[in-house]
Formats: structure tokens, C-alpha cells, sequence
């Protein structure tokens, strides 16, 4: 049998992300998912406090509302890998694809493509199917927006209906962000109770067309900045 596996949610009050980190207990490799960059010293700290080696930083999709740490904790942590979904045309150490593996000892995340948010949007499961990180396609009764960054309402439907919605019941949904206090849900609840993604499609894009959201205050900075997982390419004012 695998050594426990362990979960940490950790949360950015700013941006409301949430960053998750898995550890296997014996080997003590970690994954980092969706690390923020003001939480920077603080993910850092935990992750050397617990003796864990941390092998790979994952964004689950370009982010536009907060700036990603991957970029900067590569400069502290020696033979750390940052990842992204090669459909987001980012650069990163690791470009992963349908179906690729994240290992961290005995245990791996898996990837499934979940595209309509952005195009480069993933979903991170389990081998086990017990947990699904669901960046920003599905939210905890809700889902990520889809009025920018080759954002499509139809693909959003089709991908969290063929590639979440197709897990057991039981799997439980960590979403990349929650403007409400909730944490955690399940595959099962969001299919019977998401007030979004329970209606017909047509209905689901006209909701999807009038959120008349405004635009998070950060996009113009952090798209750029998380196109290049976090390093700033920017040359410095003279
Ligand atoms: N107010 C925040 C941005 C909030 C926002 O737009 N959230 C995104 C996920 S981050 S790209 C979203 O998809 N929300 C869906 C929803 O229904 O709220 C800011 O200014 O940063
Ligand atoms: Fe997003």
C-alpha cells in the first residue's frame, strides 16, 4: 500500500486563491499547486519546516488575477521544476499535455484537459480518482469566467461535463479559487448542485454571457508575468 499522502490548502486573502501542497510522507517529494507570489515566503517556509523536497510548481492555467511564485521559487529551490499545460503557449520547465503524470513518490497527479476558462486550463487528478484540483473551470458552485483570454462557455460545458463530471461521485473538487469561505466539495454534489453547469448548455452560455463581471484589477500585469510563469522578463527602468 502508498504511504499517506499528504494535503495542505493554503489560501492568498488577497486574490482568494488557493494553493495546494502534496507531500508524499515517506519520501517527503512535493508538488506545489497554484502557488501565489505574495505567499512566496510563506509557502517556503512550510515546505522547509515539514523537510519537504519540492519538485515541481504547477500552475493550473495562465492566471489572471495574481502573479504566480513559480518563476520565483525556482531561484530559491534547487531542481525545481515549474509546469504548465502546453495549450497555454506559456513557458515552463515542464509543458504537460492529456493524460501526462506529475509523480512525487509513489503517488502522481494526472492530467486532463480542461480548456474553456482559458485554453490552456487543466485539471489535476489523483491516480487514485479521490481528489480532482480543478484550477478555475470548476468552482465550488460556480466556475471561472469566460469573458476573456480565448475564453468559450461552450468548451467550459463540454470539458467539465466529459473530463470532471466523469469522475466517481466521492471525488473531491479543490478549486483554484472560492469568494465565498468554502473549501472543498465533491464531483457528486457540484453535478446535483452547481447552479451553473446543472442546466442545458444553451442555458449555460446565455448565464455565462451576462455575469458582467469586471475585469480582475490585476490582469494587465499578471498575464504577462504568468506567460512566463512568474519571471519578470521586464528590463529594469534606467
Ligand atoms: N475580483 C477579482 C477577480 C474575480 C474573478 O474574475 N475571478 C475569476 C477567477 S480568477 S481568473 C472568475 O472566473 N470568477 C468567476 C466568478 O463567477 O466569480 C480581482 O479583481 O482579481
Ligand atoms: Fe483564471
Amino acid at each position: 500500500m502508498a504511504p499517506p499522502l499528504l494535503l495542505l490548502q493554503l489560501f492568498d486573502r488577497e486574490s482568494c486563491t488557493y494553493t495546494y501542497l502534496l507531500a508524499d510522507s515517506e519520501s517527503k517529494e512535493a508538488v506545489l499547486i497554484d502557488p501565489v507570489l505574495e505567499t512566496l515566503d510563506r509557502d517556503m517556509k512550510l515546505v522547509t519546516e515539514l523537510g519537504l523536497t519540492l519538485k515541481v510548481a504547477v500552475n493550473t492555467h495562465c492566471h489572471a488575477d495574481h502573479i504566480t511564485s513559480s518563476g520565483l521559487m525556482k531561484q530559491q529551490v534547487l531542481g525545481l521544476n515549474s509546469a504548465i499545460c502546453g495549450l497555454s503557449g506559456a513557458q515552463a520547465d515542464i509543458q504537460l499535455r492529456e493524460g501526462d503524470s506529475i509523480p512525487f513518490g509513489p503517488h502522481r497527479l494526472v492530467v486532463r484537459e480542461t480548456p474553456g476558462h482559458t485554453d490552456g486550463c487543466m485539471t489535476l487528478v489523483t491516480a487514485d480518482q479521490t481528489m480532482a484540483f480543478t484550477g478555475d473551470a470548476l468552482l465550488i458552485r460556480g466556475c471561472g469566467r469566460t469573458d476573456f483570454q480565448q475564453g468559450c462557455s461552450k468548451r467550459l460545458y463540454e470539458s467539465v461535463h466529459s473530463k470532471i463530471f466523469t469522475l466517481p461521485d466521492s471525488c473531491l473538487v479543490y478549486p483554484a479559487h472560492d469568494y465565498q469561505g468554502q473549501s472543498v466539495s465533491t464531483v457528486g454534489e457540484e453535478r446535483r448542485f452547481n447552479p451553473r453547469l446543472t442546466k442545458s448548455l444553451d442555458e449555460f452560455v446565455h448565464i455565462m454571457n451576462n455575469l458582467n463581471l469586471p475585469k480582475p484589477g490585476k490582469i494587465d500585469i499578471a498575464v504577462p508575468c504568468n506567460m512566463v510563469c512568474g519571471l519578470h522578463q521586464v528590463e529594469p527602468t534606467p
